[in-house]
């Protein structure tokens, strides 16, 4: 079976098309400021509350308000999930895989620039780190989906003269809760629409430090024609208040989460003193936190090797899952690479993502601004760390974290072992006669195994590293960065404390949302209970 090409990556260089129609587009929305409602059975519902959404590069700047869920709504969106399951998870699978084609080409036409400027204004995305996602990633999950579950359904067991056998797909028996992360549209988008394409109906809640944009990807969905009660859109202030209803409910089925392994960790406890409740047992898929290595040998070639660091740990302020965020050199590299690395940091443009001659933008909120600055200033206070790039964070007009280097004599340090989520990359000088030491700590000194990346030029050593860290990322990269997999590519996801690896963007995740019922028929049934081998 053939698989849809990749939603090719423009380059909005000046004097292009798409640069002119998304700067229009831009200054469309920031002067339409939007009111957005939850969603339940397709209909809007005002709950009065009004929570400010702002551009985290411009925090002045208001993108409006929106309407936060809270219990009741969320039982409305549970018993509107239950009610529409029947219709939806009977739809003729050519249909139902039709709404999502039709998505992937309204979002390749006229909502492309819709979503890619919410996303920029909401999140603070580049125009490229903006197209990556919300445009390439989104339409690549919902063209590839469909290929994906078209395999599946094509997997089916033997039958023969006597009998026919089938295996058919049902979705989960109750409904899906999706819980979104701020940092990808595109993610946001397929937590909800993985299950919902295998006949699930879903209660999704967007993360509510990115709910401009989710509000763009309901519009989508309903456009498309998603029936009412398939995806229902709970934006919520307080994320345990629609947590509570969804977990107690024994109606849940699934959980398709992606954000902070400690948030997963909680909903995982929960549901499983809740599992008695259950009419099933609910599947958990949860992709979480990274610390994301990068590994350079002796042999690495130094150019490909800072290019790398600088784009895995900064682009997109570091607000990856897959970011660079510790790396180790050898000691005869150490000087080069510094040198390279301070010098192209310290030109690093950072500021409002509306001017496209910037490189990076804002952090997404002053949660996020307080969190990393207390990295920062651990690293200025103890000792054992040396700032080889950065200038001080400013938050007068926005959430600016300068991207910094940290070098640390300790590969311990909480630089080195902690998910910071932004622009801080700490680096580990090892002596390079101490490659398998360093290697041990790669894989034992973070309890993550998301993503990580190794540099060298010897095909034996390529192999030795690779087999070296077999279990300490999930997508691991060979003279490459960590981060940008691509869906149907790269498919996505992580080991240990980095969840559940399901892999985004795959069979294997579409899988988890299959309740499948095996069927046999058999042509002419035995009429007599008695064997062969019991004749006298
Ligand atoms: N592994 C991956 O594929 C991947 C991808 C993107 C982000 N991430 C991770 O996500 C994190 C950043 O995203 P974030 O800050 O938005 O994550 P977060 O954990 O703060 O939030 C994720 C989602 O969970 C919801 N949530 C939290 N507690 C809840 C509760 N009790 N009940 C219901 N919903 C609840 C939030 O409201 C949000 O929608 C980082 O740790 C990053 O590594 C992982
Ligand atoms: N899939 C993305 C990361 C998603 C997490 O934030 C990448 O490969 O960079």
């Amino acid at each position: 079976m053939t698989l849809p090409p990749n939603q090719p990556v423009r380059s909005f260089a000046p004097g292009s098309p798409e640069r002119a129609s998304l700067i229009a587009e831009l200054a469309r929305q920031r002067a339409n400021p939007r009111r957005v409602l939850p969603v339940i059975n397709g209909k809007k519902v005002d709950t009065g509350t009004s929570t400010d959404m702002r551009e985290p590069h411009a925090h002045a700047n208001s993108l409006g308000t929106y309407a936060s869920a809270g219990a009741p709504e969320a039982q409305a969106a549970i018993t509107a999930a239950i009610d529409a399951r029947h219709d939806w998870s009977r739809m003729d699978t050519a249909a139902r895989r039709a709404v999502f084609l039709r998505a992937a080409e309204l979002l390749a036409g006229p909502f492309n620039d819709r979503l890619l400027a919410a996303t920029m204004l909401a999140q603070s995305k580049t125009a490229f780190q903006s197209e990556i996602d919300a445009s390439c990633e989104l339409i690549d999950f919902l063209r590839f989906n469909v290929a994906f579950a078209e395999q599946i359904e094509a997997m089916q067991p033997l039958s023969s003269p006597a009998e026919r056998n089938r295996l058919e797909h049902r979705p989960l028996d109750g409904f899906v809760f999706a819980a979104a992360p701020f940092n990808f549209t595109a993610i946001a988008g397929n937590l909800a629409i993985a299950p919902a394409l295998m006949g699930n109906t879903v209660v999704w809640k967007p993360s509510e430090r990115a709910v401009y944009s989710a509000a763009f990807l309901m519009d989508l969905f309903e456009a498309a024609g998603l029936p009412p009660g398939v995806i229902n859109m709970l934006p919520a202030e307080t994320p345990a208040a629609i947590g509570d209803t969804v977990f107690s409910s024994p109606h849940l089925a699934g959980v398709h989460f992606t954000g902070s392994t400690a948030a997963f960790d909680r909903i995982w406890q929960t549901v499983g003193s809740n599992v008695s409740r259950y009419r099933s047992y609910p599947r958990l898929v949860g992709e979480t936190g990274g610390k994301d290595f990068v590994f350079a040998h002796v042999s690495a070639d130094v150019d490909a090797l800072v290019t790398a660091l600088v784009r895995g740990a900064f682009d997109y302020q570091g607000q990856k899952c897959s970011a660079a965020s510790r790396a180790y050199i050898p000691l005869s590299l150490w000087k080069p690479v510094t040198e390279r690395l301070a010098e192209i940091v310290s030109s690093l443009t950072m500021g409002n993502v509306s001017d496209l001659t910037n490189f990076m933008g804002a952090v997404i909120d002053q949660r996020a601004y307080t969190q990393i600055s207390a990295f920062l200033d651990h690293a200025a206070s103890a000792p054992g760390h040396r700032k080889i790039a950065g200038a001080a964070p400013s938050d007068e007009t926005g959430w600016f974290i300068p991207p910094t280097v940290i070098a640390c004599t300790d590969p311990k340090s909480r630089i080195m072992t902690e998910e910071i989520f932004g622009p801080v990359l700490g680096l580990y000088a090892y002596p390079d006669g101490k490659l398998a030491e360093t290697l041990a700590l790669v894989d034992q000194s973070t309890p993550y195994a998301l993503t990580g990346a190794i540099f060298a030029q010897d095909q034996a050593v390529i192999n030795q590293l690779s087999l070296a860290l077999r279990d300490s990322a999930g997508n691991f990269y060979i003279n490459d960065k960590p981060t940008g997999a691509v869906v149907g590519r790269q498919p996505f996801g992580g080991g240990r404390r980095s969840g559940t690896n399901d892999k985004a963007g795959s069979p294997f995740n579409l899988l988890r949302w299959s309740s499948p019922r095996t069927v046999k028929e058999t042509f002419v049934p035995p009429v007599s209970h008695l064997y062969p081998h019991m004749a006298g």
